[in-house]
C-alpha cells in the first residue's frame, strides 16, 4: 500500500473510531472536577440530562472546592489529618465543621425537594460524624496511617457525590450515589501492587458496581479506596482522571469525557496566550507530554488505561458544553495492540504522516508550554569516580531522594539537571544567598557534595515544544531558540532529542509568560 493510501486508511480508521460508533444506548462515563461541582453544578446536571438522550451516562466527581483547588475539601482534608497528628489537639473539629456547613449550604442553595434536601442534609451529618471518629482514632493511635488517610480524603469525594447525586435527582434525572472508597479489599493487591493485573481487576468490578445501578445515573466516588501504599502517594493528586478511566474501560464505554474550564487542549496555556487555539485532536503521547511539562489537563496515569481499551478520551468545557473540545486519541490504531504498554512511545509514532500531514496544512508544533518551579542542579565531577560510576552515584543519589529530574544534559565530568520543587529555596537575605527549604533536595544536594562541587540555580521554568510533527520538521529547533533569543530570553539549558515530540530548555522563571507568548507568536502563527 503506498504511504498515502496508508494514510487515508488511518485517516478514516480514527474519524470512524471517533465519530461512527457514536451508538445511541452506548456509555459515556463524565468526569467533574471539583471546582466544576463548586461553581457550576446546575451546568452539570443539564449537561448529564442532555446527554442522556443519546446515550447511557455514568457520572464520576472529585471533591467539590467552591473556590479553587487550593481552598477545597481535599486540602481542607488534609490538613485535618495533619492536625489529628498532633496530640491533644481538637483543630480538626472546625474543620471538619466548615466542610459540613459548606456541604449543607451547597444543597439548599440548589435542591428545590425539601425531602432530597433533608435527606442529603442527612447524610452530610452522617458522613462527617464518621470524619471525626476516624480523625480521633488516628489521633488515639498517634498516628494517621496511609489507610486512615485515605479514609479521610475519601470523605472530599463521598460528599461531593452525594451532592450531585441529589441535584440530578432533585432535577428529574434518576441517579445513584456509588461508594467506591472499599472498592479495593484490604490485602487484595498481590505484590507489585499497582500493576496491569490490578487496574484490570479493578475495571471490571467498577462495571459491576454501575451495573448494579440499573436504569439509574451512577454518581461514582472519584477516590477508589485502600489503595496499597494510599492513593496520594502511589498515583498523586487528580487521582480522579485515574478512577473515571477504569470506570470507562470497566463499563466498555463509547467515550471517557473530562469536563473542565477550558475548551480543551489548546496550542498553549489560553489564560496566558490570546491568540491560543483549540486543538480538536490530540495523540496521547502528546497529551502526556503536555501533561508533564506544565499543562496539566489530564492526570498522566489516565491515558494508559483508556487508550489501550481504545477509548478516546474528550477534554469538554462545562461553562460552553456545545463545543467539541479536544479528543485524545492515538493516530494509528493499527500501531495499537492492545497488550502493548501506552509507555512504548513507538506505538504512536506516525510511520507515514504525509496524509494527515498534507490535510492538515503547513507543518506547526502542536503546542508550547511551560514549567514552572524549576531548579537547576549543576554537578562538576571531583573526577574520582569513572565517568559511568559519576552518573550511577547521580542517579542513585537522587532516587534515594525520591528526586526525578525533568531535563538532563551531561557530559563525562558535568551533569546538568532541571527539577521541580515546589519550595526549593529561600532567599537567604543576601542577593546570591539561598537556603535549601525543600528536605529532600537539600539531602540529595548534600549527598552530591561527595561526587563533586554543586551550584543550585533557582527560579527557573521549562519551556517545551510538544507535537508529533517535530521530528518532520527540519530547523525547528534553531528556530525555537533563536526566537528565544531575538527576544533576550537567555537559555540556561538545551535537551533535544530525548523525545521525538519534545524539545525543552530552561529559562528564567520571570521571563515565562513572555517566552510562551513569543514562541507561539513565531512558532505558531506565521510558521509555512
Ligand atoms: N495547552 C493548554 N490547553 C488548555 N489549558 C491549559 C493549557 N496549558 C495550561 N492550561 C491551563 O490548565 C487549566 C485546566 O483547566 P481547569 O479546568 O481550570 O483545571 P483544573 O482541573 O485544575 O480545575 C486551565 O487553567 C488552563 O489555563
Ligand atoms: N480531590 C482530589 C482528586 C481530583 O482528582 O481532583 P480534580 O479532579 O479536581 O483535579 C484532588 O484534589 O486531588
Amino acid at each position: 500500500m503506498s504511504a498515502i493510501a496508508n494514510g487515508i486508511t488511518h485517516q478514516s480508521e480514527r474519524i470512524a473510531h471517533t465519530q461512527e460508533k457514536h451508538l445511541p444506548g452506548g456509555w459515556v462515563v463524565l468526569k467533574f472536577g471539583g471546582t466544576s461541582v463548586g461553581k457550576f453544578a446546575e451546568n452539570i446536571a443539564g449537561i448529564v440530562k442532555a446527554g442522556l438522550q443519546a446515550d447511557r451516562a455514568a457520572v464520576v466527581c472529585s471533591a467539590r472546592s467552591s473556590n479553587t483547588k487550593l481552598e477545597g475539601t481535599t486540602n481542607r482534608l488534609l490538613r485535618a489529618a495533619r492536625a489529628a497528628e498532633k496530640p491533644n489537639n481538637r483543630g480538626y473539629d472546625d474543620i471538619v465543621e466548615a466542610i459540613r456547613t459548606d456541604h449543607i449550604q451547597a444543597g439548599r442553595d440548589v435542591l428545590q425537594s425539601a425531602e432530597i434536601l433533608a435527606a442529603y442534609t442527612e447524610e452530610v451529618n452522617a458522613e462527617c460524624e464518621s470524619l471525626i471518629k476516624i480523625l480521633e482514632s488516628a489521633q488515639h493511635l498517634e498516628e494517621v496511617t496511609s489507610r486512615a488517610e485515605d479514609k479521610i480524603v475519601s470523605k472530599g469525594e463521598k460528599l461531593c457525590c452525594r451532592y450531585m447525586a441529589a441535584l440530578l435527582n432533585d432535577r428529574g434525572t434518576p441517579a445513584q450515589f456509588v461508594d467506591l472508597s472499599d472498592v479495593v479489599k484490604v490485602n487484595a493487591p498481590a505484590k507489585g501492587g499497582l500493576n496491569d493485573r490490578f487496574y484490570m481487576d479493578l475495571a471490571e468490578e467498577l462495571g459491576r458496581e454501575v451495573a448494579a445501578c440499573g436504569d439509574k445515573v451512577p454518581v461514582i466516588t472519584g477516590y477508589f479506596g485502600n489503595v496499597p501504599g494510599g492513593i496520594l502517594d502511589s498515583i498523586g493528586r487528580g487521582y480522579t482522571d485515574l478512577c473515571a478511566a477504569l470506570v470507562a474501560v470497566g463499563i466498555k464505554a463509547r467515550e471517557l469525557q473530562v469536563w473542565k474550564e477550558v475548551d480543551g487542549i489548546f496550542t498553549a496555556d489560553p489564560r496566558k496566550v490570546p491568540t491560543a487555539a483549540l486543538l480538536p485532536i490530540v495523540t496521547p503521547a502528546e497529551a502526556a507530554e503536555l501533561t508533564f511539562y506544565g499543562s496539566e489537563v489530564i492526570h498522566p496515569f489516565t491515558m494508559e488505561q483508556v487508550i489501550r481499551a481504545r477509548i478516546p478520551i474528550r477534554i469538554k468545557n462545562v461553562m460552553n458544553p456545545r463545543n467539541a473540545g479536544t479528543v485524545i486519541f492515538p493516530d494509528n490504531l493499527k500501531d495499537m495492540d492492545h497488550r502493548t504498554p501506552l509507555k512504548d512511545a513507538s506505538i504512536f509514532r506516525t510511520r507515514s504522516s504525509s496524509l494527515l500531514t498534507h490535510l492538515q496544512g503547513p507543518k506547526r508544533p502542536t503546542a508550547v508550554t511551560i514549567k514552572r518551579n524549576i531548579v537547576v542542579l549543576n554537578v562538576h565531577s571531583n573526577k574520582r569516580t569513572r565517568a559511568h560510576g559519576f552518573l550511577m552515584n547521580i542517579f542513585s543519589t537522587l532516587d534515594r531522594w525520591h528526586l526525578s529530574v525533568d531535563l538532563i544534559s551531561s557530559s563525562e565530568v558535568h551533569v546538568s539537571m532541571a527539577l521541580h520543587s515546589e519550595s526549593a529555596l529561600l532567599s537567604g537575605g543576601g542577593e546570591d544567598e539561598y537556603k535549601i527549604q525543600d528536605k529532600d533536595l537539600q539531602g540529595a544536594v548534600h549527598d552530591l557534595g561527595q561526587l563533586g562541587a554543586i551550584d543550585i540555580v533557582p527560579d527557573m521554568a521549562i519551556v517545551s515544544l510538544v507535537g508529533k510533527q517535530l521530528k518532520n520538521m527540519i530547523g525547528i529547533s534553531g528556530k525555537f531558540f533563536s526566537v528565544l533569543g531575538q527576544e533576550n530570553i537567555n537559555i540556561e539549558m538545551i535537551s533535544q532529542g530525548a523525545s521525538e515530540i519534545n524539545i525543552s530548555c530552561v529559562i528564567e522563571e520571570r521571563e515565562a509568560d513572555r517566552a510562551l507568548n513569543v514562541v507561539h507568536t513565531n512558532l505558531f502563527t506565521f510558521l509555512d
